[in-house]
């Protein structure tokens, strides 16, 4: 665990936490490391009649906690190590919410904006062909993530059922709402990070109209911001990967959310919104009292952590600080709602979602809402205690809370498998 690599680093999380905890070694060496990654190229026919292939993967990495779940990435720069190492989060975010799952992760390395739409549906269907004996509703069940979205869901749902020649509603999340997916999925992310802070709000010492900076403009972004609005907080900063842009007074969420869905950057928008455009970083150091990274990992290192002025970070995003980074962060009295708390709301309502597939009856928002908000309460509430009791770092004790759970499943399954081998 001396390394440098993304995954060297998150694992530093879980061997802080295991020094808070009497936990068995053989609980730490198992959640080390992957149970299983599997890697394929999937090799697919393009509009012009050529043939292209794209490195896949799908990592499990461990399911003591129930079947593994986890999004897929379609991005140009994944890599084998991304996939684990989100796989891992995924691992202790199930936990924290103590959902019925373990943590599973999968990804294809492209650009899907260079594929035509029928490109796109036939890479989504080669990702479920190649993976078919790996997913599935009670082993390994994949959702969205970073540029994949409700109609390849929908794509890879079909896929499979086709392959097993069963409707299999349950074997994916964050499908169309016609084809079985969740009323609240689309904002669930940012609604869990918005309910926490708002049930936090006292203890993290922010008013009813604090101030708000976000960086990255997708899903996750677009939600808070139109959440944080409607409660009265003002949302002074946004970016996307062109820039920021800065208002003081104030930006016009609604305006912003509709220029962004016809294809304008926000830059583009400063102007409109009387708001100054400023360089991406400096969206960091604006004067909010709340920062919502929303974009990528390590956005927020060691060389610009010193330059953030908000009480609080809400990391959306998975990933977004780093190791080096918290500590300067707690120096400074910043506390950061940690990812796996934080962002955990979208996989409650996937949660919800396969929930009701299998139950084949399914819920109105008030009942999606209600439950979200019991969960996040109940799980946020008890990582702050942690935190104050132990005199820890949430982000810790969001990891105590979590591994916590997973020792004792881990335990509770025997030795069985430590003497097959
Ligand atoms: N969508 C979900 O349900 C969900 C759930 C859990 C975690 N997350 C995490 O939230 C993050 C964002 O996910 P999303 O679904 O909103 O993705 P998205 O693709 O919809 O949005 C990402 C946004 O980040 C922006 N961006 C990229 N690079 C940037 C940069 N350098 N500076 C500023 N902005 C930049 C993009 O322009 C885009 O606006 C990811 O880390 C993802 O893993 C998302």
């Amino acid at each position: 665990m001396s390394g440098d690599s993304l995954l060297d680093r998150a694992l530093v999380r879980l061997e802080e936490a295991a020094g808070h905890l009497q936990i068995d070694q053989d609980v730490i060496e198992k959640l080390k490391y992957p149970r299983e990654t599997t890697k394929t190229r999937l090799l697919i026919r393009m509009d012009d009649g050529s043939r292209k292939s794209f490195q896949a993967w799908r990592c499990r990495y461990d399911d003591t906690r129930g079947p593994t779940k986890g999004g897929i990435r379609f991005h140009p720069h994944s890599t084998m190590e991304e996939v684990e190492t989100l796989a891992f989060w995924m691992t202790f975010k199930c936990a924290v919410m103590n959902l019925p799952y373990g943590g599973g992760k999968g990804a294809v390395q492209v650009d899907p904006h260079s594929l035509s739409k029928s490109e796109l549906e036939r890479l989504s269907r080669a990702y479920v062909q190649a993976f078919a004996s790996t997913i599935g509703p009670d082993r390994d069940i994949p959702a969205p993530d970073v540029y994949t979205n409700a109609m390849i869901m929908g794509w890879m749902a079909d896929e499979y059922s086709q392959i097993t020649g069963q409707v299999s509603p349950a074997v994916i999340t964050g499908k169309p709402i016609s084809l079985g997916g969740s009323l609240g999925r689309n904002d669930a992310t940012a609604r869990g990070g918005f309910y926490l802070v708002r049930n936090l709000a006292s203890e993290l010492g922010l008013d009813r109209d604090h101030t708000v900076a976000i960086q990255g403009f997708g899903n996750a972004g677009q939600y808070y911001a139109r959440l944080a609005a409607s409660d009265r907080n003002t949302v002074i900063a946004v970016s996307d990967s062109a820039g920021a842009i800065y208002r003081p007074g104030g930006l016009d969420v609604e305006a912003l959310i509709a220029g962004k869905s016809s294809g304008r950057r926000l830059i583009d928008m400063a102007a409109d919104q009387g708001a100054h455009a400023i360089d991406a970083e400096e969206l960091l150091s604006v004067e909010a009292d709340l920062l919502v990274p929303a974009a990528l990992e390590d956005m927020i290192t060691a060389d610009n952590a010193a330059r953030i002025k908000a009480k609080v970070i809400l990391e959306l995003a998975n990933g977004p600080v780093t190791p080096g980074a918290d500590k300067i962060l707690n120096d400074h009295g910043v506390v950061v709602l940690p990812d796996i708390l934080a962002n955990a709301g979208g996989v409650t309502v996937s949660y919800f979602e396969w929930v009701q597939n299998r139950q084949g009856f399914y819920w109105d928002l008030e009942e999606i809402h209600s439950r979200l908000l019991k969960i996040v309460e109940r799980e946020g509430r008890a990582v702050w205690s942690i935190a104050k009791e132990r005199g820890v770092s949430v982000r810790s004790a969001a990891y105590i809370h979590a591994l916590d759970r997973l020792a004792t499943a881990i335990e509770a399954h025997g030795t069985q498998s430590f003497f097959a081998g």
